[in-house]
């Protein structure tokens, strides 16, 4: 296994720097990339992902190429603009409600991101729980000035989701609202949300999320944790499985990245990504990786992991 360190473009997540560990197995890399703030349970199901990666590979794809979203961070509308310029995506998702700033600042970078996309572009919105319900639903109407696709978690809990799903016409998705297995169902009963947003790593892989998908029963959108093209290509896999995909998958964040560990990073071309396995190219890791302290404090965590997954100190993949 290796540990990477690649420092980011654009603060995201309020981090300045992505790290994470490459486990290499028969079917090929997997990524096992946690955030900080995740302890050694919520961290077991990033390692069963990384697995299945690793030791199993993926179901067959249904379709060969995944429309994305440009993600658009908490940047002013001059970065916002040239961010959707640069990407060549029809469909930009933007972060709102980030903390420091303002809702004048919000209605700037969407009116902004409207501008660059012009009518015929979608633009969904991600709040990341920020509002309360009745900021929400003020916030939800005033943004849809510049039409919003949907509305990405806009309250923290499903019951305040619930409640703003019902006072708005924009459709609500959930994404935090979505990490154990239960959720799913738990969203569908509370009628929460229209639009199921999954991520591989958190939900332990892409059988597992191909099982929340089908226990959801709302349409999908493939998201990623902010990863290199290993982990991205999980998700590439997830998008290519699922039986329908009505919407662009945030998959394209590798552009948040200054670098990348594989010979042919998975960017989109005309606001698509083909779907395919790119190769670890060992310069392109080298120049990344960590060791030292950096790497012993991965070691430890994937240590943890293992032992959550496995209940005991297990099999180590090399
Ligand atoms: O969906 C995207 O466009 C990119 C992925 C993304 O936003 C994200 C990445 C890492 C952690 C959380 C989130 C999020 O959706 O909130
Ligand atoms: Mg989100």
């Amino acid at each position: 296994m290796r540990v990477y360190s690649i420092p980011m473009r654009t603060r995201f997540r309020g981090i300045t720097t992505r790290e994470g560990m490459l486990l290499h197995g028969p079917a090929g890399w997997g990524e096992f990339s946690p955030f900080a703030e995740y302890g050694p349970a919520e961290s077991a199901r990033w390692l069963a992902a990384a697995r299945e990666a690793a030791e199993e590979g993926w179901p067959a794809p249904v379709r060969d190429r995944i429309p994305v979203n440009v993600t658009v961070p908490a940047v002013g509308p001059v970065r916002a603009r040239e961010l959707v310029e640069e990407s060549g995506c029809r469909t930009a998702k933007v972060k709102v409600a980030e903390p420091g700033q303002g809702e004048a600042d919000d209605l700037a970078r969407v009116e902004a991101v409207r501008d660059a996309l012009g009518p015929a572009g979608r633009i969904r919105v991600d709040v990341n729980g920020g509002w309360d319900p009745d900021r929400a639903v003020r916030m939800i109407r005033l943004l849809d000035r510049f039409d919003l696709e949907y509305v990405e978690q806009p309250c923290a809990t499903l019951e305040e989701l619930a409640l703003v799903r019902r006072r708005v016409d924009v459709p609500v998705a959930a994404d935090e609202s979505i990490r154990r297995a239960e959720d799913p169902l738990r969203v569908r009963a509370a009628e929460a949300a229209d639009v199921a947003v999954l991520k591989v790593q958190p939900l332990g892989g892409v059988r597992a999320a191909l099982r929340v998908a089908e226990a959801c029963g709302l349409p999908v959108v493939v998201s990623s944790a902010v990863e290199t093209s290993v982990g991205l290509a999980a998700g590439l896999a997830l998008a290519a499985a699922l039986p329908a995909l009505p919407y662009a998958c945030g998959l394209a964040t590798l552009s948040l990245l200054e670098g990348d560990v594989v010979t042919d990073p998975l960017r989109p071309v005309a606001g698509e990504i083909p779907v395919r396995r790119p190769e670890v190219d060992e310069a392109a890791l080298r120049r990344y990786e960590v060791d030292g302290a950096g790497g012993a404090g991965w070691r430890d965590r994937l240590a943890a992991a293992r032992v959550e997954l496995d209940g005991v100190p297990g099999r180590v993949v090399s």
